[in-house]
């Protein structure tokens, strides 16, 4: 059989780029990143996907500045939600299967426990709103699709609080940080092996039964439970283990509840996602959140 096409879309962000050598070795890989296809240009992206012809479609692309989400909607909507539907339209009328990521955004936060896939969604921003529209749009057009849903993503070269909270910790004294809004820091790498491994054993497969199990929306999440103060603390702590110089002490960095951190956008106080379907697709466990810490930390080199 010939070597599978595979379209990764959003190549340069932080799971896009953790996605690309993964897929590289599972087939014929086309890589886009903005430069090569804006995804807010609509007929262009729909001529990427026909001039690629892929088996796969992995989108990795997204307007993922939450705050500024809220005053440039009709852009973020149109990555969001927009982008998601042609290319579920694509898959469906070439056969191919469409990998996509959802977030914990779609939610309130209100559930007093971990969120399920079956849990109703009530998104308080709107980035969280075209998230959901992007989703659903694939859950109505695509056949063959796995979404899966995550949370507080960091990578090495992301922008993402991890790597706000080692600059800050390097140029400031005190840090006051959010302590009631509850989530599970994943990494990038956890993602893309994850994602990877579903290609593997579940899409390039000719089993239809392996199929067929990896067909919806999954939650992926680490174990373990944090709030972006605790994330805060871990990363500093462990920063400080490593040797880097710091002007922040652990005992400066102040919880604070979110009411005293206004920003443009709401954020959800629970963004527990509960993952026993995912772990029941792949038949294992997931890791801690904390240990893939000390990895990212000896990796980064925020600005
Ligand atoms: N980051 C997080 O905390 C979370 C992310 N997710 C979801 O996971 C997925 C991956 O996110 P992540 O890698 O973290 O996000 P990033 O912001 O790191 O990556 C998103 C990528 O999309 C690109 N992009 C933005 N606008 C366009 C456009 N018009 N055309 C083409 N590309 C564009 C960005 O390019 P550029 O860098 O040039 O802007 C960036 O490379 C997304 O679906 C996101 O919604 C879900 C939950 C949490
Ligand atoms: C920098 C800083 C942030 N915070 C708080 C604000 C906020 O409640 C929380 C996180 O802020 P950030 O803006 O870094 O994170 P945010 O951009 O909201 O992260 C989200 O991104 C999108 C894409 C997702 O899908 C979500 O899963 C989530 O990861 O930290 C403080 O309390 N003190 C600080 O000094
Ligand atoms: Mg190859």
């Amino acid at each position: 059989m010939n070597e599978p096409r595979i379209l990764l879309l959003g190549a340069g962000g932080q799971v896009g780029a953790a996605l690309q050598s993964r897929l590289a070795s599972q087939g014929q890989l086309t890589a886009h990143d903005r430069t090569s296809c804006d995804l807010g240009d609509l007929d262009r992206l729909r001529d990427a996907v026909r001039a690629a012809r892929p088996n796969l479609i992995v989108n990795a692309a997204a307007y993922t500045a939450v705050d500024k989400a809220e005053t440039e909607t009709a852009l973020c909507e149109r990555i969001n939600a927009d982008a998601p539907r042609i290319l579920a339209e694509e898959a469906r009328a070439t056969g191919a299967w469409l990998i996509h990521y959802s977030t914990d955004y779609v939610f309130d936060g209100t559930k007093p426990t971990a969120y399920t896939e079956n849990d109703a969604t009530a998104p308080l921003n709107v980035y969280g709103r075209t998230k959901l529209a992007g989703d659903r749009a694939i859950m109505d057009t695509a056949t063959d699709f796995t979404i899966l849903r995550v949370s507080w993503v960091y990578g090495v070269r992301g922008r993402n609080f991890a790597n706000t909270i080692l600059r800050l910790a390097a140029e400031k004294d005190e840090l006051r940080i959010v302590a009631d809004q509850f989530g599970a820091p994943t990494s990038a790498d956890l993602i893309a092996d994850t994602t990877a491994g579903i290609v593997r054993q579940h899409i390039f497969t000719k089993d239809p039964a392996k199929a067929a199990a990896a067909r919806g929306l999954f939650n992926l999440a680490p174990a373990g439970r944090a709030t972006w103060h605790s994330y805060a603390l871990a990363l500093v702590r462990e920063a400080r283990r490593q040797g880097r110089p710091l002007k922040l002490s652990e005992e400066n960095i102040l919880p604070i509840p979110a009411a005293q951190y206004p920003t443009p956008a709401k954020r959800p106080q629970n963004s527990m996602l509960d993952t026993g379907k995912i772990r029941r697709l792949l038949g294992h466990d997931l890791p801690d959140w904390q240990q893939p810490l000390k990895d990212f930390i000896a990796h980064s080199h925020p600005a």
